[in-house]
């Protein structure tokens, strides 16, 4: 889709969910006036003139692909969607939100085979995971509850995140590796970050001494 500099309104892919609630208040924070009343809507566009944006109320998961398709020009999205999508998109900044970890579990006692079955929403992930490790897995892809697998002899181990570990306690499971650290990103479509760059820029710069802030 061709983009002009006149489409000034800053377009951003909000992921619903865990991830909203916490970036909507790092926006406020930062001094964007950010309607309280859009928290527990079910709109799905939401225009936010006092900040000259436009909330695009997206699935996680599909956060990089409206930013790569330049629907939308800046979004928020965690690394381990990020990693998992490698979609053609700037990741401009380390938000500092919706921290967890992405780890390898299983039960305890496990012992090696040969060719294991491992359970995962990440199968990209979990691939190149092992395959660097130099460890032939067989991928299974589920979408939710992973926990299960394991527990019910669908997979001799999971890869998923890690916040509390309630969910581990609560299912007998233990935390083998910890693949990476994640938390949320800023990122941006590439022709947009050209032709909204002050914008952008602006954004960054007050995210930025907020999260500084932070700490
Ligand atoms: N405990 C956690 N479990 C999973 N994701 C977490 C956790 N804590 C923070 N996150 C971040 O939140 C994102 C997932 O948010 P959310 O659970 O709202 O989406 P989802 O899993 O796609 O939702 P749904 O359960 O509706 O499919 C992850 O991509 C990750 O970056
Ligand atoms: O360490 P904890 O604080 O317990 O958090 C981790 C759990 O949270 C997530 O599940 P989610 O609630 O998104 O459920 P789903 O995977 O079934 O969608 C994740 O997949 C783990 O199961």
């Amino acid at each position: 889709m061709e983009k002009t500099a006149g489409d000034s309104v800053l377009k951003v892919a909000m992921p619903k969910g865990r991830i909203y609630k916490q970036a909507s208040k790092l926006f406020r924070e930062a001094g964007l006036l950010i309607p309280e009343d859009f928290d527990d809507s079910r709109k799905l566009i939401i225009p936010v003139p006092e900040a000259n944006m436009e909330f695009i109320m997206a699935k996680p998961v599909d956060v990089p692909t409206y930013v790569e398709y330049g629907v939308a020009d800046i979004g928020i999205v965690g690394k381990d969607v990020l990693m998992e999508e490698n979609k053609d998109v700037y990741e401009l900044i380390d938000l500092g939100i919706a921290r967890c970890r992405m780890s390898v579990i299983g039960l305890p006692g496990w012992k090696p085979v040969m060719y294991p079955r491992v359970a995962t929403k990440y199968p990209s992930v979990a691939s190149q995971y092992f395959r660097e490790g130099g460890q032939q897995v067989e991928v299974i892809k589920l979408n939710g509850s992973i926990e299960l697998a394991p527990l019910i002899g669908l997979a001799d181990r999971i890869v998923d995140m890690v916040e509390t570990g309630q969910t581990l306690k609560e299912n007998g499971l233990v935390e083998m590796e910890t693949l990476f650290q994640v938390t949320s990103r800023l990122i941006a479509n590439r022709v947009s970050y050209r032709l909204k760059n002050q914008a952008i820029q602006e954004l960054c710069d007050r995210l930025g001494q907020r999260i500084a802030a932070r700490g």
